[in-house]
């Protein structure tokens, strides 16, 4: 089974240090793990560290069947990169990434149609990629990562711009195919509704550094979103039995005092 093992792991663009101290795992096939923090904290950062396309000190540990450059596919944040192509070809182009030679298998046309149909973008399939809204971009990024059959898969906030209904969908297929497939997912999260909901493990980094790391239950407290966030949470427990949180305002001084 796969597993990602980080050890004291940091990272700079340059001589700007702007990760350190990053330790967990082995996380392992199967889980979901979130990684979460305010804006700049360095989420990014730690998945461009964990593809090598940053440096860094500590050691990234990856136990894969193929070769890392295979086993591991990043969804970047920023989806909107144009290409004069379809959707249907974008897909097929992005199986097509660690082959050589141009044909194409039926299997692999198979796994670009499945995948668009479990997405529900199978009617995008001939419209041009730049033609698009946001959400729809978005899932067709989505199919471009899961057609490339990752063992580890790097989502950085996959859902900013799908509709409620889409980020419940996608969450749930992910979490579905991290059991089923025993596929290694993290994915970088700013709603903790979600995190609470469709995550196994969680990493919390703040200002560059980890600050925690753990299964959700344990690592999402109150303190700690009013350590990390500064605001006022509460985790409540909803009628399902399950955790759920509510943020009722800042935990600094009001501004009139
Ligand atoms: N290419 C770069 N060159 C120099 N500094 C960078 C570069 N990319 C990011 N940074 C800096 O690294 C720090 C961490 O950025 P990163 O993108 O990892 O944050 P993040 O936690 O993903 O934030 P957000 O939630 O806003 O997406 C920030 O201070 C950012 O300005």
């Amino acid at each position: 089974m796969v597993s990602l093992s980080l050890d004291e792991v940091g990272a700079a663009y340059g001589r700007r240090r702007v990760l350190s101290g990053v330790s967990v795992g082995p996380l392992r096939g199967g889980e979901v793990t979130a990684v979460i923090g305010p804006n700049a904290a360095g989420k990014s950062t730690l998945f461009k560290r964990i593809l090598g396309h940053v440096a860094g000190d500590g050691h990234v540990r990856l136990e894969a069947v193929r070769p890392p450059r295979d086993a591991i596919v990043y969804m970047p944040q920023d989806f909107s990169a144009k290409a004069a192509l379809s959707v249907y070809e974008s897909i097929i182009l992005a199986a097509k990434q660690n082959d050589s030679g141009w044909h194409v298998s039926d299997a692999k046309l198979m796994r670009v149609e499945n995948i668009m149909a479990s997405l529900r973008i199978s009617e995008l399939a001939f419209r041009g990629l730049g033609e698009l809204s946001g959400g729809q971009r978005q899932l067709v990024s989505i199919a471009q990562a899961l057609v490339r059959d990752p063992e580890v898969l790097l989502m950085d906030e996959p859902t900013s711009a799908l509709d409620l209904s889409r980020q419940v969908e996608v969450l749930a297929h992910m979490h579905h195919l991290a059991k089923s497939k025993e596929l290694l997912v993290l994915i970088a999260l700013h709603d903790l509704n979600h995190v609470l909901r469709y995550c196994d493990q969680v990493i919390v980094i703040a200002d560059g550094t980890m600050v925690a790391a753990g299964p959700v239950e344990k690592v999402v407290t109150e303190e700690l979103l009013s350590r990390v966030y500064g605001v006022r949470a509460r985790l409540e427990i909803c009628s399902e039995k399950r955790p759920f949180l509510i943020i009722d305002g800042l935990s600094g001084p009001s501004p009139s005092a």
